[in-house]
């Protein structure tokens, strides 16, 4: 038996048109939700993602505002974007493409974006009302594999799930989604003895490692659900230029009772999330009006 295929782009197309009404209800009332997004250098990847995110924006009816800064611009000039950005009111989403140039003082940067146009949900205002299970803008990427989970009603409550990465963007947040929802939470990183002891006990296993196809079939438990986050381009080898996650899909799938694919995965979740949360800031801000 194969593992079920979660297909991040259905699922994504089913919500974003649900977020499309969305816009368009807000738009007839007079606020159309609008995201600025901010890229800073020429990274082609970034680049690839941003085109992504300005589609998915105007495919949804949320309008779309593209700041584009060269390498080594200065920091001195994005913030000063960011003030007139948060200053804007018809703006509802900020979101600064990471990574950013070395020179560049990224928490600083993350820090002077108003905390209700956190679309990213990288505030440390907007984690620290997360974990504390106040209302906030949740990360796109760990929200939108919760989004997953319950479209497929994976059972959370009680279960053992093992997120394999600590970042600030995927993995904690992720540990605490995963917590509040009544998971058994273990998180696994690069000092973690026996690494397999925790992935095979796993009946939910998260990888957001950014390694290509680090997590093999032998890892898994199975019937386990396996959610792949990494997206990484292959720079050799006979699959050259192609994208491939964090995970081996093809010796994981024999084992897995289900698992997302890269491409069209999480990838597509993690645009359709940033949606939803321009979105839901555009109807705070309506609320207000
Ligand atoms: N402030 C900030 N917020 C982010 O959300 C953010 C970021 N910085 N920096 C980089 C990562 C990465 N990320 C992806 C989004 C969509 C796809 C995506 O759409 N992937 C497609 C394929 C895209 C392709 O062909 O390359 C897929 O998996 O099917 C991938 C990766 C958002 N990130």
């Amino acid at each position: 038996m194969t593992a079920r295929i979660i297909d991040g782009n259905a699922l994504s197309a089913k919500l974003r048109g649900e977020l499309a009404a969305k816009a368009a209800e807000l738009t007839a009332r007079g606020t159309q939700p609008c995201l600025a997004v901010i890229l800073v250098g020429g990274d082609p990847a970034s680049a690839v993602y941003v085109r992504n995110k300005v589609a998915g924006c105007e495919k949804a009816g949320i309008k779309s505002l593209k700041f584009e800064y060269a390498q080594d611009a200065s920091p001195a000039d994005v913030l000063g974007r960011i003030a007139e950005l948060n200053a804007d009111p018809s703006v509802h989403g900020i979101l600064v493409q990471l990574p950013l140039p070395k020179h560049f003082d990224e928490k600083a940067v993350l820090e002077a974006i108003s905390v209700e146009k956190d679309v990213d949900g990288f505030h440390a205002e907007n984690v620290g009302r997360l974990s504390q299970g106040q209302e906030a803008f949740v990360p796109c990427t760990p929200n939108g594999v919760m989004e997953m989970l319950k479209s497929i009603e994976a059972p959370l409550r009680g279960a053992e799930a093992v997120v394999i990465g600590r970042s600030n963007i995927v993995g904690k947040p992720m540990a605490m989604l995963l917590t509040a929802a009544g998971a058994t939470v273990t998180v696994c990183h690069s000092g973690t003895r026996d690494l397999n002891f925790h992935t095979r006990r796993a009946d939910i296993l998260v990888a957001a490692i950014g390694k290509p196809k680090f997590v093999t079939g032998d890892m898994v438990r199975p019937g386990a659900i396996v959610i792949d986050v990494g997206i990484n381009r292959l720079s050799s080898g006979p699959d050259a230029g192609k994208l491939c996650g964090d995970v081996d899909f093809e010796s994981a799938k024999e084992v897995a009772g289900a698992i997302t694919p890269v491409p069209g995965g999480v990838g597509p979740m993690t645009i359709t999330m940033l949606l939803a949360n321009t979105v839901e800031s555009a109807t705070r801000a309506a609320r207000k009006a």
